[in-house]
């Protein structure tokens, strides 16, 4: 019987959890904030957001919305981060991305305060992730260890095929999952748009982090008896639906079930994961601002 690991319980776990730790803040009179910045009319991007701010709310967390007009120079977003760098009842900051074409992206992610750096996307943030001694971790590849543990996948060991090299989920769930720790001693393999034949790999692997953006790419055939399959795509495709498309994964889902001992759904899987590791975030980054000691689930 295949486990379909169910990321909104898991995700519902960690937001529970939360609770100490805010409470603990709001003991010494500290109310975690985020701030997002949304500078894009990418109606997945506002959808996101919207979901971030939700999640907020109902663990206790302020979130402040900032929204720039897409042609806006990217002037305009410098300085709001100048600003939110700069307000001290702000403890988190997240640019959704992505951006617009004449944004440069490198000097955004390096122009937010690494200590309020709630994605870990900053390059100060990335090095500490490499160098084995994290302050934030990427949410999607976070989210994605706290579902393996979870579902009690063991990756100590194991052989995991990352497919897809992004800086905001295949190099950090590599980097995470090679590192001496509970939740990886790992020995993983990345693959990308250039991999000779992908399937050999992914066949080869014990788990499969499908994260190339590519709908359904990975199929049934593609994997070996007894794998665990982590589908981070979310891709909408059209469809005869009431909203006019569907949400479908990186993986050939009815195909990928018949093979796998676990698998994560799309919608259900990694997204909401993602969410609850920022939360996760914007509670370590108020902590450690006001040095209040939290306890993190
Ligand atoms: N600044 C960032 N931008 C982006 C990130 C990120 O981690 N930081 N990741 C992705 C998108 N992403 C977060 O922003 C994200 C994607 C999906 C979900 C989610 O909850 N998905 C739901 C379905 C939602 C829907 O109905 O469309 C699910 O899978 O069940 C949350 C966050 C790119 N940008």
């Amino acid at each position: 019987m295949t486990e379909i690991i169910d990321g909104n319980a898991v995700a519902a776990e960690i937001r529970a959890g939360l609770a100490d730790g805010i409470a603990t803040l709001a003991d010494a009179g500290v109310t975690p904030c985020l701030a997002t910045v949304l500078m894009s009319d990418d109606p997945a991007s506002q959808t996101y957001v919207s979901m971030k701010h939700s999640d907020c709310e109902e663990v206790g967390i302020e979130a402040r919305d900032y929204e720039i007009d897409p042609e806006a120079p990217a002037d305009d977003l410098y300085a709001t981060i100048d600003d939110l760098n700069a307000d001290p009842s702000v403890h988190g900051i997240l640019v959704q991305m992505p951006l617009p074409d004449h944004v440069d992206e490198r000097e955004v992610l390096r122009r937010i305060d690494p200590a309020k750096d709630v994605d870990g996307f900053h390059p100060e943030n990335v090095g500490r992730l490499v160098a084995g001694h994290p302050r934030f971790k990427p949410c999607t590849p976070h989210g994605i260890q706290k579902l393996l543990a979870a579902a009690d996948v063991e990756t100590e060991g194991a052989d995991v095929v990352v497919v897809g090299r992004s800086n905001i989920v295949g190099k950090p769930m590599a980097n995470l999952l090679i590192q001496k720790s509970k939740l990886g001693n790992a020995t993983v393999t990345v693959c990308h748009s250039r991999t000779t034949d992908l399937a050999a790999k992914t066949r080869a692997a014990d788990v499969v982090v499908a994260a190339a953006g590519v709908p359904e790419m990975i199929d049934g055939e593609m994997l070996s008896e007894g794998c665990v399959v982590v589908d981070v795509g979310i891709n909408r495709v059209e469809a005869d639906t009431e909203k006019g498309y569907e949400l479908v994964g990186d993986v050939d889902f009815e195909s990928a079930k018949e093979k796998a001992s676990a698998i994560t759904p799309v919608p259900g899987g990694v997204g909401p994961m993602t969410r609850a590791m920022l939360l996760w975030n914007t509670v370590k980054a108020a902590g450690d601002a006001e040095a209040v000691d939290v306890e993190l689930p």
